[in-house]
């Protein structure tokens, strides 16, 4: 099997890459039947030079192989037809921008297997880089409380060389006495933001520990979605029922926001919930929440400021709860500041990459190897042969443009 990694050709390039040249060659150790193909990249946070050093073909041309691995869309005109691609595709929620890429797809008869749908029988996603969207997204929050009180100065996540020395950064951070960082979320996206408050030193407390007492130190609690939903009807919260009924259910955040002084958020959030808090909680003198990184990042979804999202190179807006307005950051101390960048683990390309390359290694591809026996890949795939698969036939009318 012929495998090609992609240069990406979105604009603003992204820097991420599917597999280090260490893991080309274990994966070519462990299926001696794969070569891999690099393609040329002048963007890669690996350079060239490193993948001919590690002795794989650099090419001009990456149609010799079979199976196409990149992050982001391909751009339409680089699309090899007959081949096999892997990527983020971006078309299940019909996303319109990404219409023409699905229609091109079906015409060149691409097969295409989206990372976003690979998972097991439970829907548990195989791969993702939510870890460092966690990671950079509470870096990021301290970042932003440093520049906001002048308080202390970090290089951007993205000037750090890799994690080991953004950890080294969190080392100037000095929060108050008592300050309270309230963090939802117990996925990939909250436990990867739990390491880096936990490697600031920050205490973490349990919520009612937080909601309820003083500390000496500065804390953190981190959420899970019963701490902070409660159930329209009774008292028990059951799991299920949330992720499958979440409208049943009303926010019980507000609790949090009267004595948190920052808000990370970690949590996917559907919809249909209710959202956190309104720009009216927002305006009483009792919320106290002064910043939010908005990781989870749905505009106007579960945090009303969350108006838009922000740029890795323009990271920070300030919010006026009092005319639902962005403002220029940092000018006023009525404001609330929101970090809401949503490309997050492009800020830590090669350790994003590193962890993306374990996974795809050791959760998606043996499945190629085996037979997909488990349909793990045939779950993820969405055209193929020139037509959408079933269970992504209801992209018919967006392919058509009738939605
Ligand atoms: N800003 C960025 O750059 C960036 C990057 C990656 C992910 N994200 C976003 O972060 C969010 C969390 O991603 P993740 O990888 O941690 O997800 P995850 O599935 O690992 O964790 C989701 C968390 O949300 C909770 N949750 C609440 N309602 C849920 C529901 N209906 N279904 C499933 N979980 C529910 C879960 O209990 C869990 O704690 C997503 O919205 C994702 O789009 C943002």
């Amino acid at each position: 099997m012929k495998i090609g990694l992609i240069r990406e050709g979105k604009t603003p390039p992204d820097k991420r890459v599917v597999l280090l040249p260490e893991q080309c060659l274990l994966l070519q150790e462990r299926y001696p039947e794969v070569q891999i193909y690099v393609e040329k990249s002048p963007v890669r946070c690996v350079p060239d030079t490193d993948y001919e050093k590690a002795g794989l073909p650099v090419v001009d041309n990456i149609s010799v192989a079979d199976l196409l691995l990149g992050i982001k869309e391909v751009p339409i005109e680089a699309l090899i037809p007959e081949k096999t691609y892997m990527f983020f595709s971006h078309t299940i929620k019909k996303q319109p921008y990404n219409r023409k890429l699905l229609q091109t797809i079906l015409q060149k008869h691409i097969t295409l297997i989206d990372f976003e749908c690979l998972t097991d029988e439970d829907g548990n996603r195989l791969i993702a880089f939510g870890r460092f969207a966690g990671i950079v997204g509470a870096y990021n929050a301290l970042w932003t409380y440093g520049k906001r009180f002048g308080a202390y100065e970090l290089k951007r996540a993205y000037e750090c060389k890799d994690y080991e020395e953004l950890k080294q950064e969190l080392k100037k951070v000095k929060l108050p006495t008592n300050y309270k960082i309230v963090l939802t979320g117990r996925g990939r996206v909250g436990n990867g933001a739990a390491e880096v408050l936990d490697a600031a030193g920050i205490r973490k407390v349990s919520p009612q520990e937080f909601v309820g007492q003083t500390f000496e130190k500065p804390v953190y609690a981190q959420l899970a979605s019963r701490d902070y939903y409660a159930p329209n009807e009774g008292i028990y919260f059951d799991e299920k029922e949330f992720y499958l009924y979440p409208e049943r259910f009303h926010s019980d955040f507000l609790k949090y926001a009267l004595t948190a002084d920052m808000l990370i958020t970690g949590h996917f959030w559907n919809p249909r919930s209710e959202p956190l808090f309104t720009v009216d909680d927002m305006q009483s003198p009792a919320f106290k929440i002064k910043i939010i990184a908005d990781i989870t990042c749905d505009i106007r979804g579960s945090v009303p400021s969350t108006i838009r999202a922000t740029t890795i190179e323009s990271p920070v807006y300030d919010f006026d709860p009092f005319t639902g307005k962005e403002r220029a950051p940092f000018s006023n101390a009525r404001f609330v500041t929101v970090m809401a960048v949503d490309n997050l683990p492009c800020e830590l390309p090669l350790d994003a990459s590193r962890l993306f390359g374990r996974q795809f290694i050791e959760n998606v591809f043996p499945h190629f190897m085996n037979g997909d026996k488990e349909g793990v890949l045939t779950r993820a795939t969405i055209a193929k042969d020139g037509k959408l698969t079933p269970r992504y036939a209801y992209l018919q009318d967006y392919v058509e443009g009738k939605s």
